[in-house]
């Protein structure tokens, strides 16, 4: 846990001492409210003190173990929420503090909402309350062996017979099996099955099932279904702790009533009624789910950051030409110039999900009215931001690790699991290219319906004052200059849409829509990536700007979100030069002032990740220890690891023992 205990000597005390700001207060701007502080530390605390949850030994186990594990802390954590009788606020943090991907993360993640977002009030009514009592255990199950990213592209059959008021489910090819999903392989009782509906002898493409897998009483596959798990994946622990599974049907009976049909309908008789509503509303679980990873992206990358300062405070290399003690690594520019935007960028990440979760919501009740108006811009800013954060943190992730040099490189570090772990965010729930040209199309369609007058709204409403972004030119000239949102926003505005315009016009110079679209679609990412980041410096320009209490807290994020988006217009200059937006001077300038926002985050480095508030469990890393006494605890954890057990290894006598006594003979001779 933290520091403070008796006998504790905190070695990060004198960095902690140079923050320019209420600690403490900043805990409540990164979780939301001081109530959300609170609830967070309890469940963290509680977590953290209970044997069952430990972690340490996780990348050592072999998978059987680990899941095993995975099964004792889940049904661990449902005790603990039943006996605490804890709301649904405390019991989804504790999961998280759990720290151990598992089936209850589809169960709730996925399954309980395609029921929800899916299913009609009936259903829900029968469903809901056995998921929420886990007398059933779901999962999502969409993807195939064949395809993923293309949904439309999906073989599983379910066949309606009139005869017998059932749908048949079918796995057609080997190509149609169901492939990935978490939670599917061992512990699932029940899935959400997407496959193509047939009735009347037509298919009206992909539509969700709800469908028994393993008896309830022995937990064995009912009859016509095929189960495993996939296989052993990336990493050490990670997230083989994870059972992603193998599905196939053999012409598998379910109940009509089990086709989920709050979107359309199949009778009695076999007609296929489809209701007066968007059809994309059948990806709302995707949606809703690409809004939490942008949450997580926040969380993954702020524990990535939080070791790496801590562990860069403490570590001392080289000194002095004069002599004298050796360097913190903190202190030097190059590893500043690294760690900096992307402690900046997980405080970004934090205010967009924020942000995200309110549109998800508001978009929510909006078609609860039956408004879809805004169901295209929950599509581009779900799939958007899902792409550009966790590409962001993945990388992040893997640059904390080097920054923290040899050490970083041991599990004991933490930062190869969560590495592991977290990468695939990547690929699931969208593969991040594929979602990216979503919102790339998206955008095109919206320039090309600007000079019919269309005004684009949200998000996009900038793109309306094309005549003043298409041609002004960036006001800067000091590096100070750069201090000023207005400036700042303008940049990435032009920038942004200065390339949607002129990636719109390469792609009307094209023979055809579709063959400019996909020749130019690495373009078009590109143009996806600057409007995504617009919107994340906007958000974040947002939240500084409002009213922030605390001692220094509000200078603080106004310098994190200047680092974040000068560091933006660093990274990407030519972009910014090639679209005319700025000049190299500018550049350049940003550039300075980045370096002198370096300089004034230095003192406030450990402050700004303490204000994370993780324990010494969540972060699971001997480098990110809260009182910094990482050298005794490096060298106990090595002493922990199975190859250490006894001096001589196993094999010695077969492999290293012959070939020892055959070199003493040969010296012999
Ligand atoms: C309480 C919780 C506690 C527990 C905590 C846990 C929290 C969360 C836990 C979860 C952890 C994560 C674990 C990992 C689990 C992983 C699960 C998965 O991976 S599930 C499978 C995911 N699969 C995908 O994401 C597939 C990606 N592919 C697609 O989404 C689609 O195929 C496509 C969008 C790429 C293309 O779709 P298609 O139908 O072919 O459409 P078009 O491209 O032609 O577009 C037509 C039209 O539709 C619009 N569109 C597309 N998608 C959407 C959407 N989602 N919403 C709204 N509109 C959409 C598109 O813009 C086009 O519009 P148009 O106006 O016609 O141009
Ligand atoms: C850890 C993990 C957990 C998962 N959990 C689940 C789950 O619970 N339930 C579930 O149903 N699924 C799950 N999945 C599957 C996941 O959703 C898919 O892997 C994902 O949607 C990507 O699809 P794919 O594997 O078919 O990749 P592919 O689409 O085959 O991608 C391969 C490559 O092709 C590129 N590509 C594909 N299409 C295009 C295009 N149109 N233009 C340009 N490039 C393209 C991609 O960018 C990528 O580089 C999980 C996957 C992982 C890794």
């Amino acid at each position: 846990m933290e520091a403070g205990g008796a006998g504790e000597v905190d070695h990060l005390a004198g960095e902690r001492a140079t923050a320019q700001f209420d600690v403490d207060h900043m805990k409540v701007a990164w979780a939301g409210s001081r109530h959300a502080v609170d609830v967070a530390d309890r469940m963290a605390r509680l977590v953290a003190s209970d044997p069952v949850f430990r972690k340490d030994n996780r990348t050592m186990l072999p998978r059987k173990e680990l899941f095993k594990d995975t099964l004792r802390k889940a049904a661990h954590a449902w005790k603990r929420i039943v006996e605490l009788r804890l709301t649904e606020e405390e019991a989804n943090l504790l999961r998280l503090y759990v720290d151990q991907p598992g089936y209850v993360d589809l169960h709730w993640g996925m399954f309980v909402p395609a029921i929800k977002g899916q299913g009609t009030e009936e259903q829900q009514k029968k469903w809901l309350p056995l998921a929420y009592k886990f007398q059933i255990i779901g999962c999502y199950a969409q993807t195939e062996l064949g395809h993923g990213s293309n949904v439309q592209g999906l073989e599983t059959t379910a066949t309606f017979d009139p005869k017998t008021d059932e749908f048949v489910m079918h796995s057609p090819t080997l190509t149609s099996s169901k492939w990935w999903p978490g939670g599917l392989g061992k512990a699932s009782t029940h899935a959400v099955v997407y496959a193509r509906l047939i009735t009347e002898g037509k298919d009206y493409g992909i539509h969700g099932f709800i469908v028994q897998l393993r008896s309830l009483e022995d937990h064995s596959p009912l009859p016509g279904v095929t189960l495993g798990d996939i296989g052993g994946k990336f990493g050490s622990g990670a997230y083989n702790s994870m059972d992603n599974g193998v599905l196939r049907f053999d012409h598998v009976r379910i109940p009509r009533d089990q086709m989920l049909m709050r979107l359309s309908q199949v009778t009695k008789e076999g007609k296929y009624v489809h209701s007066n509503v968007p059809k994309q509303l059948l990806y709302g679980t995707m949606v809703f789910v690409r809004q939490t990873i942008v949450a997580d992206a926040s969380k993954a990358l702020s524990r990535a950051t939080c070791i790496a300062v801590r562990y860069s405070a403490m570590r001392k290399q080289f000194g002095p030409q004069t002599g004298g003690p050796e360097t913190q690594v903190l202190n030097y520019k190059t590893q500043q110039s690294r760690l900096f935007p992307l402690l900046a960028s997980a405080y970004a990440f934090r205010f967009v999900g924020e942000w995200l979760k309110w549109l998800y919501t508001d978009v929510t009740h909006k078609l609860e009215a039956k408004d879809f108006s805004t169901l295209q811009e929950a599509h581009a800013c779900t799939a958007g931001l899902k792409a550009v954060t966790t590409s962001a943190t993945a990388d992040g992730i893997e640059e904390c690790r080097k920054l923290c040099g040899g050490h970083g490189y041991l599990n004991s570090s933490g930062l190869p699991e969560l590495f592991a772990t977290y990468v695939p965010a990547c690929t699931y729930e969208g593969d991040n290219v594929v979602l990216l040209l979503q919102v790339a199309r998206i955008l095109m369609k919206t320039v090309s319906q600007l000079a019919s007058g269309k005004q684009p709204v949200g998000t996009m409403a900038y793109m309306g004052n094309v005549q003043y972004l298409m041609q002004c030119k960036c006001g800067v000239n000091t590096a100070e200059d750069w201090l000023s949102p207005a400036a700042i926003r303008e940049v990435f505005e032009a920038r942004a849409l200065r390339m949607a315009v002129n990636c719109a016009q390469n792609i009307n110079r094209a023979p055809s829509q579709e063959e400019g679209l996909y020749e130019l679609s690495p373009d078009l990412l590109e143009v996806a990536v600057a409007h995504i980041q617009l919107i994340i410096v906007t958000k974040f320009i947002e939240k500084v700007e409002q009213d922030i209490p605390g001692e220094g807290v509000k200078e603080q994020l106004r310098n994190l979100c200047n680092v974040y988006a000068l560091y933006l217009v660093h990274k990407h200059l030519g972009d910014f030069l090639s679209t005319g937006c700025m000049t190299a001077r500018q550049g350049a300038l940003a550039n300075q002032q980045l370096g002198k926002l370096y300089a004034q985050l230095r003192p406030n480095a450990v402050a700004l990740v303490d204000a994370f508030n993780y324990t010494d469990h969540y972060l699971g890393s001997v480098l990110g220890r809260y009182d910094g006494n990482v050298y005794p605890a490096l060298y106990d954890e090595a002493w922990k690891d199975p190859l250490n057990d006894s001096p001589v290894p196993d094999g010695y006598r077969e492999h290293l023992r012959p070939l020892l006594k055959q070199q003493l003979k040969l010296s012999r001779l």
